[in-house]
């Protein structure tokens, strides 16, 4: 046979395969009219694990191949029957009730920020909010905190820098306080060394910052020869040094914030890439969604059970959703176990995307929909 002769067959073959794939399918449906009477769930893992170990025997060699296949068309048949039995509706209501104006052209917010004034995350709320009236909050779980007892309504915090990666402590504080990501913002962030007037970089001895900071500028420090402290933020750093007034003390902070809290500039620039960004997200107690949102953020733990990570994230690939994360953090209470945290590009108003979430949510042992947002990206130097 020609290799086009072949490829004719090829094609008869899927003509085939494509007629029985809707019939089995149009057999879930009966199915999941017989359940929608009964009150029977979607899922039968007897029943599956039944088709797969006949599947795998009667395939022979081609076994653990066609197991593949017959998993995935299992797994379609069930997403097709929860849409039958209205699964994920809870999540198909917050979607529907969450469309909003942009935030942007929201005024007086009352917006807890991370930091001290002159922080990154408030150079961030400066991008996202318009007027906003801002409170400043030593600690991450302070943000959490304001917007959990009404005083802000909205918080501003670093998630992931492009250097040192994800913020964990922020992610752990979501999955807890199960709050919405509204806005995002990915900033240039550009750190350097300030400390009080007198100090020069033969005098310092001990270099205070946020955690993240100090990764961020690791290769800065150790040719320093200084010791690396790590302090509430990088802004808290900068006022405090500035009030100790040691020449051997020195903060890594924003330009603005050295400005603001009186300190000299002893080096710019000193993270360990040039084109070192972080983005930055606003949270709420409310989901938003506005008309240009274009990302989505969502948390899940999987099954216990081989390939059941790869099964969810196909069914992204095979939508053609761009992934842009993928984070894992331990579930605190049960050892060895994880959360996921996935963004990918795409508005949850749309039907397929929306389809695949209530699906998902139905199914996952645990589920969580973070928020559907736009994220700009700053042409600013992450001053302040
Ligand atoms: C079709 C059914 O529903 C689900 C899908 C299955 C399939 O597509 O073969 C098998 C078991 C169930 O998880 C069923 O219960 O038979």
């Amino acid at each position: 046979m020609t290799l086009d002769e072949i490829r004719k067959e090829i094609d008869s073959i899927d003509e085939q395969l494509l007629s029985l794939f809707e019939r089995r399918m149009q057999a879930a449906v009966e199915v999941a009219k017989i359940k929608q009477k009964t009150g029977q769930p979607v899922f039968n893992a007897k029943r599956e694990e039944e088709v797969l170990s006949h599947v795998g025997e009667a395939a022979g060699n081609l076994g653990s191949s066609a197991k593949i296949v017959f998993q995935t068309m299992m797994d379609v048949s069930r997403s097709l029957q929860h849409n039958i039995l209205g699964g994920g509706m809870p999540l198909k209501h917050l979607v529907d009730e969450a469309a909003c104006e942009p935030l942007s052209g929201l005024h007086g917010a009352l917006v807890a920020c991370y930091g001290e004034s002159g922080s990154y995350s408030h150079a961030a709320a400066t991008q996202m909010f318009q007027d906003a009236r801002l409170s400043f909050c030593p600690q991450f779980s302070n943000v959490f905190d304001a917007i959990q007892s009404g005083d802000a309504d909205y918080g501003v915090i670093p998630v992931e820098n492009s250097t040192a990666g994800s913020v964990t402590e922020v992610y752990d504080l979501l999955i807890r306080h199960q709050f919405y990501i509204v806005s995002a913002v990915k900033m240039p962030i550009d750190h350097c060394l300030c400390a009080p007037k007198g100090a020069s970089l033969e005098t310092i001895q001990k270099v205070y910052s946020h955690p993240q900071a100090l990764r961020q500028c690791s290769s800065f420090v150790s040719s320093l020869g200084a010791e690396p402290i790590q302090y509430a933020s990088t802004s808290t750093a900068a006022k405090t040094v500035a009030q100790w007034n040691d020449i051997t003390k020195a903060a890594i902070a924003s330009k603005e914030a050295a400005k603001q809290y009186g300190c000299v500039i002893l080096e710019d620039s000193i993270q360990n890439q040039k084109n070192n960004c972080t983005r930055f997200v606003a949270i709420s107690r409310k989901l938003h969604i506005e008309p240009s949102a274009n990302k989505i953020s969502l948390v899940f733990s999987i099954p216990h059970t081989t390939g059941s990570l790869y099964r969810v994230l196909a069914n992204f690939a095979a939508l053609g959703f761009n992934l842009t994360k993928i984070e894992s953090r331990p579930i605190q209470e049960s050892r060895f176990e994880y959360y996921f945290y996935l963004d990918f590009l795409g508005n949850a108003v749309g039907d397929d995307t929306l389809h695949l979430l209530r699906w998902l949510s139905e199914e996952l042992p645990y589920f969580a929909f973070l928020g559907n947002y736009p994220e700009q990206t700053s042409g600013a130097n992450g001053e302040a």
